[in-house]
């Protein structure tokens, strides 16, 4: 049994692993479905790879791996597992530095065990991919080692780079990628994961009009705004050239669109909701258009009066005639002093 993937690579690479909270346990020859039912806890079983996901009491999940083999049939498809020795699971990974083991032996000691070399690169800092193949065979490779360069502050070999068109060419029908896309929206700063990619001459992969506006919710994050992952995906369907497509393939629900058509309304919102934040990126010379509150305040009598006084100001708003909260209120103070006296 060895402990192996981000857990064994953060630890080597000298981070808290809070950044990385699931383990995967790789397990040579067992019955998973078996040793997860043992553990007690509840567990979901991926009968394709025999693999099983155990959730622990504090929620966070243990991967159980079967040691595999892999082929791929179809580029850009799933692989085809075949049961084979921890050399071999290490082998068919995605990068040196994520194909690391930490083995525990029966009689309980550990060692580490690297097959791939990869712990030159923990040492470089460097994401290498194993083969020349790697990124034809799966394209979704490319998204991960942006991710995690963003992350971990990593740098591309140049093995890498060699094989970024490859990675191009299989995109479309490589729907792993499009998932990885999605995860890259969840890492800490993803303008930063879009900038890599960018760098190393993958800036199509999200749409590129994105790149700026990731960018400044990064910087809004830096300064202790707690922008979610809603927010960025809602960012990005706002510049995309077909959002419902590019929503399907994210697999990103109804959330995003309609925060974003929130966000492009005049609706008032909390100060620091994710409406303002992309309200004030989005349509920076947006004002907070008046409330019934306001209305009051400017003299309107209470009552089914203050309805019309706001269907007075929206339709100023939608022919153009007003632009600021200022505009707003002198609009309403004539509108106050022609109202037939009550
Ligand atoms: N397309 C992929 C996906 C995953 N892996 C392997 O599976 C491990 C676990 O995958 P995952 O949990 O997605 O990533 P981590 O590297 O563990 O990183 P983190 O969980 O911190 O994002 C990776 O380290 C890598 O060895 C791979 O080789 N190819
Ligand atoms: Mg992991």
């Amino acid at each position: 049994m060895a402990l192996v993937g981000g857990a064994v690579r953060d630890g080597l690479l000298g981070i808290a692993s809070n950044t990385s909270p699931d383990l995967d346990l790789a397990i040579e020859g067992a019955d998973l479905q078996a040793l997860a039912t043992a553990t007690g806890l509840p567990f979901t079983f991926h009968a394709a790879f025999g693999n099983a996901t155990v959730t622990l009491p504090d929620n966070r999940t243990v991967d159980l791996i079967r040691t595999r083999r892999e082929t791929y049939p179809v580029a850009g498809g799933n692989p085809v597992p075949e049961p084979g020795t921890l050399t071999e699971d290490l082998q068919r990974r995605d990068f040196g530095l994520n194909a690391l083991a930490l083995v525990l032996e029966p009689g309980g000691e550990l060692h580490l065990l690297d097959v791939v070399g990869g712990l030159p690169d923990i040492q470089a800092r460097v994401l290498r991919p194993l083969h020349s193949g790697s990124f034809h065979e799966d394209a979704s490779r490319l998204v991960r080692a942006a991710r995690l360069a963003a992350r971990l502050d990593l740098a591309a070999h140049p093995d890498l780079l060699a094989q970024v068109p490859d990675a191009l060419k299989m995109a479309e029908q490589t729907p792993r990628l499009w998932a990885e896309l999605r995860l890259l929206l969840a890492e800490p700063r993803p303008g930063r994961a879009a900038r890599m990619l960018e760098t190393w001459g993958a800036g199509q992969l999200p749409p590129p009009a994105s790149l700026p506006l990731l960018d400044a919710l990064d910087a809004e994050k830096e300064q202790g705004v707690a922008v979610n992952f809603q927010t960025y995906a809602a960012a990005l369907l706002h510049v995309a050239p077909n959002p419902a497509d590019l929503a399907a393939r994210l697999n990103l629900g109804e959330k995003p669109a309609a925060l974003l058509a929130r966000a492009l309304s005049d609706t008032p919102y909390p100060d620091g909701s994710p409406e303002r934040i992309l309200r004030r990126l989005l349509r920076p010379d947006a004002y907070t258009p008046l409330t019934g509150r306001d209305v009051v305040a400017l003299g309107v009598p209470a009552g089914q009066q203050i309805g019309a006084a706001l269907a007075y100001l929206a339709g100023l708003r939608a022919a153009g005639q007003v632009q600021s909260a200022e505009d707003e209120r002198a609009a309403l103070r004539q509108y106050v002093r022609n109202l037939p006296p009550s």
